[in-house]
């Protein structure tokens, strides 16, 4: 069977991109499935509306050339095919123009001239919540962007714009850092840098970073300029809440689109049907009128941010955890089964508590939660509760941390089938892994492994595990509320 690109003749039924944008206006850090089934749909929606055709996208991968690999002999184009409990529907979607790999052997100077060049934007982001290179107190890990920045460094010290070999990139933030040097010294146009992850104040964190490491830059041998000063006039850092269901893509996936595509798709991704963009309406300059795709601009984004992170994210990660140990290969087998679904609405009842002194604004929380329940059943999707489980030591802090909190300025005793539910089966699914040797994916898995080898019993596991760095809000990691109860749940799982 022959394989998409912009020769195929789509079969009636499946949506074509129609008129592809003439350039590229948006860079986007992190061409994984989830951009290219949420931020590319809409972008092209909107281009759809407006017939603005100045945004197409220059996909960038960091951590494998996989998806040039994927996407380059399909001319960009690629199908998202969306999955709900009674639809199945695909369309091919063309607002990606291109996807480059800045690592070795990839095309570094091309991201940077594309994020240097005026018809450039916006630059987005979807780099994972441990792409951000946080060490566990949130600074920048500058060891971590090193590389980068002495790369941005000589960058700055050097004659003319473009007159050297650029260096291959190993990280996210490091090649934003080195992105900006070359738009500043390329002219500094306006930028908008719009993160699209599940962090918490994405934008403003993203901010925090690039700063630091711009004052990093000094120590690495840069000259003084007035690149801090053009960040605080030309460069906006919005945040953003990003929600759809977006599983890892499967054999059994891309035979149900070649079924309806009658071609071979390497880039497929799937979706549920439900898709939501909120968005700071902060911009440095033009953007796409993403708001006629359905995007909502608001002013802030804090009330829906917590809504998802503490009502959808938090949840789906209790399920992860908790269905791995039963046995469940999918979200919707684990939210189905009745044992579990009583700690995922345990804990969205603590996450609403939490939440009832937060800010006004933002959906109807009781809705949303029961919402959420709904859309983790959907079976047709197929996601699995390994790909929400990874990297816990990323997701915890965001998803749980707020709530935990919450709860312990309550009182004197803390249940222990919501939040402390989630932790014990977090302890759990590590201490699995790490008796027998299964994968721990997690960007700290040899901490988290040392801890749990060292422990002797599930008790003393449990209480150096809560007690990593970083892991939960001061001082309740070794809150003997938080510790005791935890070890009750964690019993109860054992048992
Ligand atoms: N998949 C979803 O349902 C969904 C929904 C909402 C938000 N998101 C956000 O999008 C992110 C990506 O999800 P996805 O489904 O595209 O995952 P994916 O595994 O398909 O892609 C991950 C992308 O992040 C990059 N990446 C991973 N680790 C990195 C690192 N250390 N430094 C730099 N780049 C790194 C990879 O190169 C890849 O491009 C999530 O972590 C989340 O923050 C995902
Ligand atoms: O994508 P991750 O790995 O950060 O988190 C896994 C899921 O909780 C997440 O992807 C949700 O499906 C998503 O946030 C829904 O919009």
């Amino acid at each position: 069977m022959s394989r998409l690109d912009a020769r195929t003749a789509l079969p009636d039924g499946v949506r074509g991109p129609g008129e592809r944008p003439r350039q590229v206006g948006i860079v986007h850090l992190g061409i994984g499935a989830f951009h290219r089934a949420h931020q590319a749909v809409l972008t092209e929606d909107a281009a759809a509306t407006t017939g603005d055709d100045r945004w197409g996208i220059l996909g960038v991968t960091q951590r494998s050339g996989r998806v040039v690999r994927q996407l380059r002999p399909q001319d960009g184009l690629y199908g998202v095919l969306t999955l709900g409990e009674h639809e199945r529907s695909l369309r091919v979607v063309g607002s990606v123009l291109d996807a480059v790999h800045p690592g070795a052997g990839g095309d570094v100077a091309r991201v940077l001239r594309a994020i240097a060049a005026p018809t450039t934007h916006v630059v987005t982001l979807t780099i994972t919540e441990k792409g951000y290179a946080r060490r566990p107190d949130g600074t920048l890990d500058v060891d971590a962007v090193r590389d980068d920045l002495q790369a941005a460094a000589q960058t700055l010290g050097a004659g003319v714009a473009g007159d050297r070999d650029e260096p291959p990139s190993a990280s996210a933030v490091g090649l934003l850092v080195r992105g900006l040097v070359a738009r500043y010294r390329a002219g500094g146009a306006p930028l908008t840098v719009l993160s699209c992850d599940n962090v918490a104040a994405n934008g403003h964190v993203l901010e925090g970073l690039v700063r630091e490491a711009v004052r990093a830059l000094a120590g690495l041998g840069a000259p003084s300029t007035g690149l801090a000063g053009w960040l605080d006039d030309a460069v906006t850092f919005p945040s953003s809440v990003v929600d759809r269901i977006v599983p890892a893509t499967t054999d059994a996936h891309r035979a149900i689109a070649r079924e309806l595509l009658g071609a071979d798709d390497e880039g497929l991704v799937v979706g549920e049907p439900f898709a939501q963009w909120v968005i700071e309406d902060r911009f440095a300059g033009p953007r796409p009128a993403w708001e006629a795709a359905g995007a909502q601009l608001v002013g802030d984004v804090t009330p829906y941010e917590d809504a998802k992170l503490l009502l959808l994210n938090a949840t789906h990660s209790l399920l992860a955890y908790a269905g791995v140990l039963a046995g469940h290969e999918t979200m919707a087998d684990a939210v189905r089964d009745p044992a579990l679904v009583v700690h995922a609405r345990a804990l969205q009842a603590e996450a609403q508590a939490a939440l009832a002194d937060g800010r006004p604004g933002g959906p109807d929380l009781e809705a949303y939660a029961e919402q959420v329940l709904e859309r983790f059943a959907n079976p047709a999707t197929g996601h699995l509760t390994q790909q929400v489980a990874g990297d816990g030591t990323q997701k915890i802090p965001l998803r749980w941390g707020p709530t935990l909190a919450g709860l312990a300025r309550c009182g004197a005793a803390l249940p222990d089938d919501g939040v402390l539910f989630g932790l014990a089966a977090w302890t759990a699914f590590v201490g699995h892994a790490a008796r027998t040797g299964a994968p721990l994916d997690d960007p700290r898995a040899d901490e988290l492994r040392a801890a749990v080898e060292s422990a002797g019993t599930p008790d003393v596991a449990v209480a150096a595990l809560l007690a990593l760095p970083g892991l939960l809000p001061a001082g309740l990691g070794t809150d003997p509320r938080v510790v005791d109860g935890v070890r009750r749940a964690r019993r109860s799982l054992d048992a």
